[in-house]
């Protein structure tokens, strides 16, 4: 892979992107560089300050402000309504809570449908007033017009493939690239984002093979949400994953807490404290 001149190389290059203890904010370069030493990686979506710098001084590496805030933050039905004004106030917030995670902002829907030129504008007013360090957008073939102008223009692009969510309307939220055809065609997806010069690429929803086949034939990273086990990192919506979304959860997520419950049991015990004059107590008061 490159080699970094020395003017690029930094204290923290080579070190390990989870784990790694190093100090300053990670760059697309440290993503490639660790496919290339075959490491995995985490990410997680945020969508606001206090969130994201849990997050961060868990040392995730990558922070998604996805437009998935449009269901799991905003509460909308599903990330259609998100609008740019909204996700640039979301990772703004998100970039000024974190101090090393590379931040990635989600380009919502109708941002960068109507070509290259509406791409580049909406990308970079996610760069320039919110900070992220990359912007993500929907689409394989579709989309690599796009994401050419995108890094020819020095901005970072993730690319997402397999259920695109922004196409619900189209496509419904079901299982992509099951049978011969749709593998043929997701494979073709994957290749033309890494043509266009994309630096990873989400693979949401698509066979565990398949995934793995795209993550072996690639040489940049691929991201997979509910595509098994094979691919070189994961994402998870953090309101999923911390039990705090309610509802039906898509097989893909794993729970690791139930926050919902938490802070419902919370809430109560400070209603039936209030209710029965239990707080405050001599110490919550001033005199
Ligand atoms: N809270 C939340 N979590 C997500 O993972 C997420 C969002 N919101 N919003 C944006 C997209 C939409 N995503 C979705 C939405 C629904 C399914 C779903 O219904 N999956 C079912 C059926 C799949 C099938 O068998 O075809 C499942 O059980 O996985 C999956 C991903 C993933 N993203
Ligand atoms: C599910 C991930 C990849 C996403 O696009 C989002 O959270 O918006
Ligand atoms: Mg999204």
């Amino acid at each position: 892979m490159t080699q970094l001149s020395a003017a690029q190389r930094t204290p923290d290059s080579g070190k390990a992107l989870y784990g790694g203890k190093g100090t300053r904010r990670i760059t697309v370069r440290d993503i490639t560089a660790a496919k290339d030493r075959g490491e995995k990686w985490p990410m997680l979506t945020a969508y606001d300050a206090m969130t994201a710098s849990v997050f961060d001084e868990a040392g995730i590496p990558v922070m998604l402000v996805g437009d998935s805030a449009g269901n799991c933050h905003l509460g909308y039905e599903s990330t259609v309504p998100v609008t740019l004004d909204e996700m640039t106030m979301l990772s703004a917030a998100v970039v000024r809570g974190t101090n090393r995670a590379l931040i990635v902002g989600d380009l919502p829907f109708g941002s960068y449908q109507e070509g290259p030129v509406q791409a580049l504008r909406s990308a970079t007013r996610l760069v320039k007033e919110a900070g992220v360090g990359a912007v993500k957008l929907e689409g394989g073939e579709r989309s690599h017009r796009q994401i050419e102008l995108l890094v020819e223009s020095g901005i970072p692009v993730m690319a997402h493939i397999g259920l695109t969510p922004q196409s619900v309307n189209a496509m419904g939220y079901r299982v992509q690239g099951r049978g011969e055809e749709a593998a043929q065609q997701l494979l073709r997806d994957a290749k033309a984002v890494q043509d266009a010069g994309a630096f990873a690429v989400v693979l949401e929803l698509v066979p565990a093979e398949l995934a793995a086949e795209v993550t072996r034939v690639l040489h940049i990273p691929t991201v997979g949400i509910g595509a098994g086990a094979e691919t070189d990192a994961q994402v998870l919506v953090w309101t999923d994953m911390l039990g705090l979304t309610g509802g039906k959860m898509p097989r893909f997520v794993k729970q690791y807490a139930n926050l919902r419950s938490v802070m419902g049991d919370a809430a109560k015990a400070f209603a039936e404290d209030v209710v029965g004059g239990t707080f405050p107590q001599e110490e919550h008061s001033v005199h």
